[in-house]
């Protein structure tokens, strides 16, 4: 049974529409990552889930059951959901264990205890029980936070961009260990980020949103190889459209010479444009030059190289020890890729 199931939600804050015929179901296990522009709604979504409002219109299951509907609404501490924000909300009053066993009312005194040093285990927290808040690192502190999540069991964990506030040099190690403990609970959960890089590394899925809705759920690979429109390859990096010309089910011809797709191409338009990434794209001298270097500069192991294709301006990267002599003309190949072709 999924751990989450959303038909058809709508909310508008009023009358002006924020979620718009909103569906989303999120496995058993499963961590899906909700990943979009500034007020797509992200947070909207996350908090209707929560129960934090009650949506206009459609419905929300956790576990089967439903928790919200236009007749029906089942309140926040009854939906058995964690949550962990970005200002991670310790007790600052509070120690780590007293933090941790917060939400455990109902368990006995000796349970609590029990729960509370396993929980310390979990996140490797077990020497800092008797510290405060303040006496943490940011890190330690989301470890708190998650283990206070997680404490009593919840069918569903909702994050809330939990690493942004969480210095670069150690996210990506705190991402894999919170992911590590999500899975070692085997509980599904909701994540919400700006970043592609920390849901790439977090997530399971991507629900990549627009305007309300979710533009395309899949697993990272999925939206590379097939993005469902323009806007969802757009978010999920840099690019240009060059023109393009299919000729059959795997090759394109463009001004650059005819490209290779590693997977077949579904469209029966002959005429459109792909969409390339700096990855794909290899610079090198030649007699006769096709691009033009509109800048460049060395960043340590490559150097970039801003050209401009077809009107738009794209960042390349080439290694170091093979720099172009940009008092020659520069030209372009187009490597065999996985080919976005949009009509
Ligand atoms: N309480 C409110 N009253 C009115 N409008 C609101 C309210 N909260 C959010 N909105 C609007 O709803 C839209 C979606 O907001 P939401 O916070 O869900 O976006 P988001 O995708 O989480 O954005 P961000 O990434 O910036 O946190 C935005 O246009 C926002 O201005």
């Amino acid at each position: 049974m999924p751990s989450l199931e959303i038909q058809s939600l709508n909310y508008h804050y009023d009358g002006h529409p924020v979620i718009q015929q909103l569906d989303l179901t999120v496995a058993e296990n499963e961590i899906v990552c909700l990943l979009g522009a500034s007020g797509c709604g992200k947070t909207t979504t996350l908090k209707a889930i929560a129960g934090l409002l009650h949506p206009q219109q459609g419905e929300i299951r956790i576990n089967g059951k439903s928790v919200s509907s236009e007749r029906h609404f089942v309140a926040p501490q009854h939906r058995n959901i964690g949550m962990m924000f970005q200002d991670y909300a310790l007790f600052p009053h509070l120690t780590v264990a007293q933090n941790i066993a917060f939400g455990l009312s109902k368990l006995s005194k000796t349970e609590k205890q029990n729960r509370v040093a396993h929980m310390l285990e979990l996140v490797h927290l077990e020497h800092y029980a008797g510290r405060f808040p303040h006496e943490l690192s940011g890190g330690q502190q989301q470890r708190v936070a998650i283990a206070r999540a997680l404490a009593y069991h919840p069918n569903l964990l909702l994050l809330d961009e939990p690493f942004s506030n969480i210095d670069a040099q150690v996210r990506f190690q705190l991402i894999k260990d919170i992911r590590d403990i999500i899975k070692d609970q085997q509980v599904s959960a909701i994540f919400v980020s700006h970043s592609k890089d920390e849901a790439f590394a977090f997530a399971d899925r991507l629900a990549i949103m627009h305007q309300g809705q979710i533009a395309q759920l899949g697993t990272p690979k999925e939206l590379f190889q097939h993005p469902s429109s323009r806007q969802v390859a757009e978010f999920l990096g840099q690019g240009a459209y060059v023109a393009a010309q299919r000729h059959n089910g795997a090759q394109v011809e463009t001004a650059f010479g005819s490209v290779e797709s590693l997977i077949d191409i579904q469209s029966s338009a002959q005429a459109g444009q792909i969409y390339l990434r700096p990855s794909h794209i290899e610079l090198f001298n030649a007699e006769h030059g096709q691009v033009e270097v509109a800048q460049h500069r060395f960043v340590g192991t490559e150097y970039l190289y801003a050209i401009e294709l077809e009107g738009q301006m794209l960042e390349v990267a080439m290694p170091s020890d093979k720099p172009l002599d940009l008092s020659k003309p520069v030209s372009l190949k187009i490597k065999p890729h996985a080919i976005n072709f949009f009509s």
